[in-house]
């Protein structure tokens, strides 16, 4: 008799689980990065799961008006929870990190809130601090416009001061200035932080400054008067619809002088305009939204590569075997090629999480001294990270979708809507391509730094130019053993990013149309090697089978990106082919798929520590009891197209057509 293909799913989960090497609490504390963080994890998971608001049962067949209604109902309520448990900020974005929903509020909690504190006057936050913790008020930040995204020097946005009663005007002077995309804006924001170019009263232009505007009434939320504002519309493949992506636009809109943002720069009564000490003061907002998308890369692809591990585990294809069952797919190699690194990407990028905020929590303190020293290489760096993990977060989700077959194209199996969320990733917060160039820009300045300065020291993040200090450092030894060693890779993937920035350097005058793209590529991947080799360093504290099993995991991190680099590491010759040995690359691969058959038996394991509950990842080929064709028919009843039996549209278009038909089909057979 053929085996129960239903039953045997949860069959093949529960022997997943018993497979795993590893002591699941260990990992997931390494995870959370502390026992403490899991704890309250867990706790917060346990009050969301009772809100019934929070439920996602209806969520995949609502439009866009009832989306946006459901996510307001969430913020409330989250709102309401945050205060009744008083969880501090790290606890609501966990909150919000389980929920895992597009909220409006989230332009408030990582835009508006940190640019007006990091930017805002003593008094401006003073006046408006408790009101912005509270939610009594609801921001979103204002760059873009119609016609400018990138190119913040020529927004046409308008703040002109008014000395004779101490104000600033907002216009927007023509269609193409119309703030655009701004989230939050469309229906929720009442308040905003606009980007204008600042002119003064004689008229001269001092660029882009931020202002506090606020945009709604807190009476009934109509627009104030002179702001024209609304949602933008629906976006590609139906991603973020609970999210007002809005437009405005202003006409001679008055706001007190004290309502620009002027902790850097500031304009007096008089209307003289004090400069900032150092423009690059006000990159803190910015930094600080690229530095937490770290972590929220992170989970994101360890949301999908969840989903597309629990399936490939139960989903069975392929020749029988004497049992009469097939082949598990994740068992083809070329499933687990394509999904374990998916893996490791999410537990690098969640670790690389928490070592950047780190970072970045320890520079504010340090730019609050007046200490602006390594502020420039902290930027080029987050920006060249934000490239990196959205562009891999992309790929990786897409990657995991596929990877589950037709089955990855429906909405229930959850992967589809988490990709067309984070898709605008790559976009917001700097486009990719552009912000390549900012990192380009700060290596080859280090670079030609350390020419003219050989001795000079050199940041964190600039740290592989040491490499090219003459006479000091030998090329990587080639062996088929270098790939089973995370520091020999670390090494080769530094001296890949110093070649690549001196090659960049001595060909400035003929650079090709990728060379942003692959240096900085070259650049942050050497940088997140080495913060993967301190990752490995750290493990030495957990017992040997945990360490062992998260060394392999950071091992196909760094393994991968060698790998994904061949064309830069064999045009720098680096990998030379020893005589009589096999080829560099060969080796790799197949080191490649050794580290891949250790990690296999452990692949739920892994995703199990992420720790998502059913009701959160939302997902009915993520189900943790494996049951996926259960779950697959459960929520296939609820399309609303079946709560008829006689489709919707019958009697007005497919009835007359198909009678149609038969008259015409009718009438043919009749001549014949
Ligand atoms: C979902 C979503 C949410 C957003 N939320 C907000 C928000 O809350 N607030 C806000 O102010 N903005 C927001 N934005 C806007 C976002 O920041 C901009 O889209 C982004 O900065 C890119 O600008 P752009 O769209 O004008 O693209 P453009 O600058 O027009 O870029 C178009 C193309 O040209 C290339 N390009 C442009 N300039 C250069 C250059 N100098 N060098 C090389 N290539 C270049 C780019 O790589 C890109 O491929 C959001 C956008 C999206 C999609």
């Amino acid at each position: 008799m053929a085996p129960d293909l239903n039953a045997q799913t949860a069959k093949d989960m529960q022997q997943a689980r018993d497979k795993v090497s590893f002591d699941l609490q260990t990992i997931r504390d390494h995870l959370f990065a502390d026992r403490r963080n899991w704890e309250s994890f867990e706790q917060i998971e346990r009050i969301l799961r009772k809100e019934p608001v929070f439920d996602k049962s209806s969520r995949d067949f609502i439009g866009r008006i009832e989306a946006y209604k459901r996510a307001l109902a969430i913020t409330k309520r989250l709102t309401e929870l945050q205060r009744l448990h008083q969880w501090t900020s790290e606890q609501a974005a966990q909150a919000g990190r389980i929920l895992s929903e597009a909220l409006p509020i989230t332009l408030h909690d990582l835009a508006f809130e940190p640019v007006l504190l990091g930017q805002g006057s003593t008094d401006l936050v003073d006046q408006y601090w408790e009101l912005v913790a509270n939610k009594g008020i609801q921001g979103c930040y204002l760059q873009t416009e119609l016609g400018h995204g990138t190119n913040v020097a020529r927004l046409e946005t308008t703040a002109t001061y008014l000395p004779e009663t101490e104000e600033f005007e907002l216009h927007s002077p023509t269609l193409t200035s119309t703030k655009w995309w701004i989230g939050a804006l469309g229906k929720t924001a009442t308040h905003g932080i606009v980007q204008a170019k600042l002119i003064l009263p004689r008229g001269k232009d001092v660029g882009p400054h931020l202002f506090l505007v606020q945009l709604r009434s807190l009476e009934d939320h109509s627009l104030c008067p002179g702001i024209t504002a609304g949602d933008v519309g629906p976006k590609a493949g139906g991603g973020s619809a609970a999210l007002d992506n809005g437009f405005a636009r202003f006409d001679h809109v008055r706001i007190p002088r004290k309502n620009m943002l002027s902790k850097f720069a500031t304009v007096t009564q008089d209307g003289r305009y004090i400069q900032p000490q150092n423009p690059k003061h006000s990159f803190g907002g910015m930094m600080y939204i690229r530095a937490s998308m770290v972590t929220t890369a992170g989970w994101t692809l360890a949301r999908g590569i969840t989903i597309a591990i629990r399936y490939a585990t139960v989903r069975r294809q392929g020749e029988p075997d004497d049992r009469g069952l097939e082949r598990q797919v994740i068992q083809y190699p070329s499933t687990y090629y394509r999904l374990l690194p998916i893996l490791s990407y999410s537990y690098v990028f969640i670790a690389l999480g928490h070592q950047t905020t780190k970072s970045f929590t320890a520079l504010t303190e340090r730019i609050g001294q007046g200490d602006l020293g390594y502020l420039a290489e902290i930027h080029a760096m987050l920006c060249g990270l934000k490239v990196l993990v959205s562009t891999e977060t992309i790929n990786g989700l897409e990657t995991a979708r596929r990877a589950l077959g037709g089955h990855g194209y429906s909405m229930f199996a959850g992967i589809g809507r988490i990709y067309a969320d984070y898709l605008p990733a790559a976009t917001y917060e700097g486009d990719n391509f552009v912000l390549d160039g900012q990192v380009v820009r700060a290596a080859l300045k280090s670079y030609n730094l350390l020419v003219s300065t050989p001795d000079r020291p050199l940041g964190l993040h600039s740290s592989y130019l040491r490499l090219l200090r003459t006479g000091t450092l030998n090329r990587p030894v080639i062996s088929a053993m270098m790939w089973q060693e995370h520091a020999a890779i670390i090494y080769l993937l530094e001296w890949r990013a110093a070649l690549s920035v001196k090659s960049a350097a001595q060909n400035s005058d003929h650079p090709d149309a990728g060379i942003n793209h692959r240096l900085s590529k070259a650049v942050t991947e050497a940088f997140v090697a080495t913060q993967v080799g301190a990752m490995v360093s750290d493990l030495n504290q957990l017992s040997p089978n945990e360490a062992s099993a998260l060394k392999d995991l950071y091992l196909l991190y760094l393994l991968t990106t060698a790998e994904a680099a061949l064309v830069d590491l064999l045009a720098f010759g680096l990998l030379q082919r020893v005589p009589d040995q096999t080829h560099p690359t060969r080796d790799l691969r197949a080191a490649i798929n050794v580290v891949c058959l250790r990690l296999l038996p452990n692949a739920v394991g892994f995703t199990d520590a992420f720790s998502f509950p059913d009701w959160s990842l939302d997902s009915a080929l993520g189900v943790s009891n494996g049951r996926v064709y259960e779950e697959l028919w459960k929520r296939a009843q609820l399309e609303p197209l079946n709560q008829t039996d006689t489709t919707p549209g019958y009697e007005e278009s497919l009835k007359p057509m198909l009678a149609e038909g038969r008259r015409i089909a009718s009438l043919t057979k009749s001549r014949l």
